[in-house]
């Protein structure tokens, strides 16, 4: 056991070490990342930069365009049987007009560092280690819209894989924080143009259906779950005033803790689209966000390394109960143990804001960014060293997962015998 301990400790050191002797390109491929933002399934030049980083580093085999168009695979290891398979998740897309304003560029980087430092490491253990490793690197696209994970999923990106990382920048330290299930919806109104002056009883008008339906879920409200959530925008409204709109939409959110009552949400929102207007059509998205599955195992060993790296871990539990919104990266943890901690980059400015743009591209976030890579990748070597650990998370997964599904079949029975 002591050697095993001291053995733990030598490869942590060197892992921080290679990270950081990599720190200039790490930097360089955050930044050209950060520098051209683009939008969900279409970060084509981020996927080339990203491609181009791990070609050039040696030993990786880079599938690009992997599964999806801006999607990547990158792996390093001897591919053997009995080997346990290590994921690590890169995200790059940016939101409309305001850019990497959640910081999906220091998630790609974070990702990279860390299966930089652990490959590094790995090629120096000569058979050191109880297990034969394998490396894999997942670019998953289209995050904050769509859903590139839950696509690459159901495209079979992430069999094979025993432990799966990915980090969220935040304004604070944390482990986990809330993260819910969610289904987007586009409602459409079709209505009857005419001239708005002279002939408006000739018009229907679709924008009147608009303005209802944002009413009537807004007044929803007041008899929804407390952590539920409902939010949108009208995103075409008409194109002149003195045409009666013939055609109006809406884009909305619909956020629930669990996946079991979404449904319930789903069909009280709907009630809301359906009587604004005679006729409407509403499209549910292609991909509905999990909330995620929670490995306390993998937690509790991120918590140890990021604090021994000078991590302060927030304690506040006004941001702990809190919900940070969704991300598809639920739905992997459903396939993989998994963890998504969020971490500070330097500055107290809030996500999707323009302040956190400026954050996310500044130098200040690179200590923090590669702090939290060193933490994964140590995390990852905690789990490679100890097989009854790996076997531990593997275990909590398999009940967390057994307890989530008996929760969808009996709350989807419950809730909808009560709604
Ligand atoms: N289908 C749209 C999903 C939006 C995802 C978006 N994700 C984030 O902001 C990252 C949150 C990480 N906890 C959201 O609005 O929640």
């Amino acid at each position: 056991m002591a050697d095993r301990a001291e053995l733990l400790l030598e490869l942590k050191q060197t892992v921080s070490q290679c990270i950081e002797e990599a720190k200039a390109k790490l930097h360089t491929l955050s930044k050209d990342i950060w520098s051209c933002p683009e939008l969900a399934y279409e970060e084509s030049r981020s996927h080339d930069t990203l491609v181009a980083f791990f070609s050039q580093e040696e030993g990786w085999k880079v599938d690009s365009h992997f599964k999806l168009h801006t999607a990547f695979r990158a792996t390093w290891g001897a591919g053997v049987s009995e080997q346990v398979n290590v994921g690590f998740l890169c995200e790059y897309d940016a939101l409309p007009e305001i850019g990497h304003a959640c910081g999906h560029n220091l998630i790609a980087e974070v990702g990279a560092a860390a299966a930089l430092g652990l490959k590094a490491v790995l090629e120096n253990t000569h058979g050191k280690l109880p297990v034969q490793v394998y490396v894999t690197v997942l670019g998953t696209p289209a995050e904050e819209d769509g859903g590139g994970k839950i696509d690459m999923l159901s495209e079979g990106a992430f069999e094979g894989l025993d432990v799966v990382f990915m980090a969220h920048p935040s304004k604070e330290d944390a482990m986990y924080l809330p993260c819910v299930a969610e289904h987007d919806v586009t409602i459409k109104y079709h209505g009857k143009a005419s001239h708005a002056s002279a002939y408006p009883w000739e018009g229907i008008n679709a924008l009147d259906a608009a303005v209802l339906c944002y009413n009537n879920l807004s007044v929803l409200r007041q008899q929804m779950k407390p952590d539920w959530r409902v939010h949108g925008i009208i995103k075409h409204g008409g194109v002149k005033p003195n045409i009666i709109p013939a055609y109006a939409e809406l884009e909305y959110y619909l956020r629930t803790p669990s996946r079991a009552e979404l449904h319930v949400l789903k069909a009280k929102a709907e009630m809301c689209f359906r009587s604004a207007a005679v006729a409407t059509g509403c499209e549910f998205a292609r991909n509905k966000y999990d909330n995620m599955l929670r490995n306390a195992v993998l937690e509790k060993l991120y918590e140890t390394n990021g604090k021994a790296l000078g991590m302060d871990f927030t304690t506040d539990e006004d941001v702990l109960k809190n919900e940070s919104g969704s991300t598809d990266f639920g739905n992997v943890t459903f396939a993989v143990p998994g963890i998504h901690p969020y971490f500070y980059i330097g500055s107290n400015a809030l996500n999707h804001t323009e302040e956190y743009t400026v954050a996310a591209g500044d130098d200040r976030a690179q200590f923090f960014t590669l702090r939290t890579a060193k933490a994964l990748a140590m995390t990852a070597l905690d789990v490679l060293l100890n097989p009854e650990l790996l076997q531990r998370v593997k275990q909590e997964f398999t009940e967390a997962k057994l307890k989530e599904d008996r929760t969808l079949t009996g709350e989807h029975t419950e809730l909808s015998d009560k709604h």
